[in-house]
């Protein structure tokens, strides 16, 4: 369940595959990029300037691609520059929401609806409403909607404001960085969508299979070693992390990804502790609205909505925060 925005009409939706049974990611449709000085971004994007409390970042604790902004937000110490709205774990016809409920902040416009926050910035908007948004309060637009980009910028631009000095796509590692994230997207993190929301048994089949040869790549690369490139934390660490830290709880049983658990993985599992254990991504991790969301929100392949109980994990997370300490 969920739904798609045409021409600003929100209209439901059933399946998350295509007529072919394959799942297919649509791009994202807002791409400006925050400058220290508001100059364009590194490919000509359109520049907005990074100022504090200018931008509000929207968000859901269940998704891994919301979930990188989340962590970069925390260790560049941004919270209090840039302030957080929390979706409702459950996406079902209106897609994410603001409704009550434990570690949900609601949006300071008062929309009730993640799409509403779209249709807000462009009447006329096309397709999905995602998280993350980050949204511009001055100019009441989103300057951008995709994951890997929010991140990237996240990386520098406040850092004349006060921001942590952590980069996490340094100028000497990039070509390498570049190389493990398009194997890790389209394989992993992606790659388990794709097994998950396959509705043919051959398409499903192909896509654990890359998933699993992708897994053992990284379990070998990570033999000996804390970080995945120049054993320091770049952005290649942060994209891994959040599909890791929902493989056993989520991907395993919900996505069918069961040909081996992360936890069966020494170097993968002892790679994920160390991470998930930083007290600034602990503070990120609220499992309750992982499992929450993937199990009750996608009826087509977990028709009662039950949530497992297990499997027992630690990650050292901190209780959900709520909307006066976020
Ligand atoms: N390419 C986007 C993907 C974000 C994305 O797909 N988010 C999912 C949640 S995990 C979502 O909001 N889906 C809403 C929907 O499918 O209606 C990014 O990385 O930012």
């Amino acid at each position: 369940m969920g739904g798609v925005l045409k021409d600003g009409e929100w209209v439901s939706e059933e399946s998350f595959a295509n007529e072919e049974g394959r799942y297919d990611r649509q791009p994202s449709q807002f791409r400006g990029w925050l400058t220290a000085d508001g100059a364009p971004g590194p490919d000509g994007q359109e520049g907005f300037k990074a100022e504090a409390d200018r931008y509000h970042l929207y968000v859901s604790y269940a998704c891994p691609w919301a979930h990188r902004t989340l962590i970069l937000r925390a260790l560049k110490g941004i919270e209090e520059m840039l302030p957080i709205s929390v979706t409702h774990w459950l996406m079902r016809d209106q897609g994410w929401t603001f409704h009550e409920g434990p570690g949900v902040i609601p949006d300071p416009m008062g929309h009730e609806t993640l799409h509403g926050i779209y249709q807000h910035a462009d009447p006329k908007v096309n397709g999905k409403a995602t998280v993350p948004v980050l949204w511009d309060k001055k100019t009441e637009r989103i300057v951008n909607n995709e994951s890997s980009e929010i991140i990237r910028m996240l990386t520098r631009a406040f850092d004349g404001l006060g921001a942590k000095p952590l980069d996490t796509y340094p100028d000497a590692l990039r070509s390498e960085i570049d190389e493990v994230n398009e194997r890790v997207y389209h394989t992993v993190n992606n790659g388990v969508y794709k097994a998950g929301f396959a509705e043919k048994q051959k398409v499903y089949e192909e896509e654990v299979e890359k998933l699993f040869s992708s897994l053992r790549w990284l379990e070998d690369r990570l033999e000996g070693e804390d970080y995945l490139v120049g054993n320091t934390l770049t952005e290649a660490d942060i994209r891994l992390l959040t599909t890791l830290l929902r493989f056993d709880a989520v991907y395993y049983g919900h996505f069918k990804c069961n040909v081996t658990r992360i936890a069966d993985m020494p170097n993968l599992h002892r790679y994920m502790l160390g991470l998930a254990r930083m007290p600034e991504v602990a503070g990120t991790i609220h499992l309750d609205h992982i499992k929450g969301h993937y199990y009750g929100s996608h009826r087509s392949i977990n028709p009662t909505g039950i949530v497992p109980v297990g499997p027992e994990l630690d990650f050292g997370s901190a209780p959900l925060p709520d909307a006066g300490n976020a």
